[in-house]
Order: C-alpha cells, then structure tokens, then sequence
C-alpha cells in the first residue's frame, strides 16, 4: 500500500506534539521513525492507526483519505496492523492457536493452514504446537508477527518491537522480520530509538525531534546530507566544529582549511562543520597537533578520540596500521567534503 503523510499535526488536547509532517511510503517499503525519547513518533503510529484524530492535513492510503480535520476511517476499517514491544500472546494458547486469532473472519480449515504457513515464514514451523512459555522472547515476537501478517494487512506498524530483547537478539530478529515483511511485500513502518535497529530495518528513516519530521531519506543520505544539526548530532558520530567560510566551498576551522559541501555561502559567514571520524586523517604536514586521548578497537580500524590544542574533541576513525598510540601528539588535517550549519 502506497501510504502518504501531508503536512499532518498531531497532538492531545489542543496540544500538538508533531506539527507539519510530511512523506511518503511506498508499496512493500519499510520505513523507521527514529528519534529522542518524547518526540512524538508513537503518537504519528497511533495517528496512521486511526487511533488519534489529525489536527490539520492529511493520511492517505492508495491516494483516498484515511485521516483529516473533520473525517477520520475507524481503525478496523484501515486493514493496518499493529505490532507492540509486549507481543501480547495469550498464554493458555499454542502458537499456532495465536496466529489463527488473527484470522477469526476465515472457515476454521483455511485458518489453519495460513496459521502455519506463516509460522513457516517466520521460521517457527517446527514450534507451532509449543505454547508461549516454551518459547524465547525472540520466538515469541515472530509469532507476534506471524500474527500481524496472516490476515494480510495493507500495511503493518510496530512500536518499538525488539525492545524487551537483548541487543544482540534485537539484530538479528530485526534482519529477520525484514527478511519476512520483503517476502510478503508488506509496507511498514517502524518506530524505534535505536540508530542500529533502524539501519538494519529500514529502507528509509524518518529523524523525528523538536515537534517535527526534521528528514525524511535514506540512511546514507541522512548520513551524508543531514539537513540540520540536530540530524546530524543523532545520525552516526561527529563533531560540530565552528569555521567561517573562506571562499567558494571552503572553510576555515581549528584544524586547517577544508572543503564543504555547498558553495553559496557569502565569504565571513561563521558556520559549523560536521566531522565525522573518517574525515581525519593523521598526515606528516597535517595543520593541526592533536593528542590521542582514548583508542577504541574497531576490527580493522581504532576509533581514536583527538583533544584539539582548544580542548575540542574529535573522534577519528584510523586504520590499524595507521593509528597513533593512546597518549600520541600527532599532526591531522581533514579531508572533506563537509556538511556545514549557518
Ligand atoms: N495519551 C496522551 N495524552 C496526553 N499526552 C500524551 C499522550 N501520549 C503521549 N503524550 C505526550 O506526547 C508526547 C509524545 O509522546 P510519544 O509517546 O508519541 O513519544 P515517543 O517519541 O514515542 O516516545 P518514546 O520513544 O519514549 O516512546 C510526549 O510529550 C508525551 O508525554
């Protein structure tokens, strides 16, 4: 299902939590809304749900209204479904029992059998007789799933879904899930507060903060370009470094001059530029000395934290074979180009 979101506002009470919030999905992509706890993402999930009324634009599905001022579809109607952190089994039934209590509109045969074909899916066709008890917390969120999908939704939305399980579980289940929802060509969309859950799930992120859908794109993009500081304080490392713009894509900053992305600004302007770790570099003539205050292993890299002669911190993402000891005064430059903040 093709699922539009126009200049939508939302809130209680006269309250708006989320004022102008557009995108779109499209048919069999999963989004994720990321962002700081409080933002307002399981209220927008409740909102494309039906179960908040919109203050002013729009929900859309296939293109015909689901949400506006004054018209609002029922939840029941929206053929959404809705996955939560509690999986909410019944206890005293199997798994393949919970599954079928999604499908209590089928003739008990069919039910059965799209039951256990989405346990299949899910990987838990060998579990189907088991009941909750019997079955990990991971086990038991895929047969939550298994559920949400049986009766074919036009769409699925999860609230933080992985959140009672440990992090190296939530991973792997949020590959897994993705792996399911591509199989079936479900769109969905995710809320979480987690970067990595995000990056594992999602074809494209929305980072919700300050009262607003602050981007709406895919992980490099938002990685890359992020279209406001606080985009890029919450996606990935860095550092804000302040600069002035010394000619056409250029800017001076603490460590030397270095090149930016964009080249409108008028020479002076007094800017911040965003370093990420892999725009350091320890080189021989490098403009600036740095101290190594703190070495991370990384695999095939150290993930360096530099002090500036100015106290500022950067982090640098250095090769093995490249990278200083803990303790070092090392010269750097940086190699851009960098996104820059007016
Ligand atoms: N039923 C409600 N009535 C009034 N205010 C509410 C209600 N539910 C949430 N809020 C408020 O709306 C704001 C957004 O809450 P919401 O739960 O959507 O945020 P969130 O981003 O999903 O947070 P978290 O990541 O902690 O779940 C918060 O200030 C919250 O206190």
């Amino acid at each position: 299902m093709r699922l539009e979101v126009n200049r939508a506002a939302v809130g209680y009470g006269g309250r708006i939590v989320l004022d102008d919030v557009s995108f779109s999905l499209q048919p069999g992509q999963i989004g994720c809304l990321l962002g700081p706890s409080g933002s307002g993402k399981t209220t927008l999930l409740r909102a494309i749900a039906g179960f908040e009324p919109l203050a002013r634009g729009a929900i859309l599905a296939e293109g015909a209204a689901l949400s506006r001022p004054g018209a609002h579809l029922p939840p029941e109607q929206r053929r959404i479904g809705m996955v939560f952190q509690d999986h909410a089994l019944l206890p005293h039934l199997t798994a393949r029992e919970n599954v079928r209590l999604g499908l209590f509109r089928s003739p008990a045969p069919q039910a059965h059998d799209r039951a256990t074909q989405m346990l299949a899916l899910v990987g838990l066709a060998d579990e189907a007789d088991r009941y909750p008890h019997q079955l990990s917390g991971g086990q038991q969120q895929r047969i939550a799933l298994a559920r949400a999908l049986a009766p074919e939704p036009r769409m699925l939305l999860f609230d933080e879904p992985f959140a009672s399980l440990d992090p190296e579980l939530r991973d792997r289940l949020a590959r897994d899930v993705r792996a399911a929802l591509k199989r079936t060509g479900t769109t969905a969309l995710l809320v979480t507060h987690s970067q990595s859950e995000a990056f594992a799930m999602a074809d494209v992120i929305g980072l919700v903060g300050d009262g607003r859908l602050q981007q709406w794109g895919d992980v490099s993009t938002l990685y890359d370009s992020p279209a406001s500081r606080f985009v890029a304080g919450f996606v990935g490392e860095g550092t804000l470094l302040p600069g002035t713009v010394v000619g056409h894509g250029r800017v001076h900053c603490a460590v030397g001059e270095v090149g930016c992305k964009g080249g409108a600004w008028p020479l002076g302007t007094a800017v911040e530029a965003l370093v990420r770790p892999e725009n350091v570099r320890v080189v021989p003539d490098g403009p600036c000395i740095a101290q190594v205050i703190e070495r991370r292993f990384r695999g095939d890299a150290f993930l360096c934290v530099l002090r500036l002669d100015d106290g500022r911190e950067l982090k640098a993402l250095l090769h093995r074979s490249n990278a200083p000891a803990e303790g070092a005064s090392v010269p750097i430059a940086l190699e851009g180009p960098l996104s820059v903040f007016a």
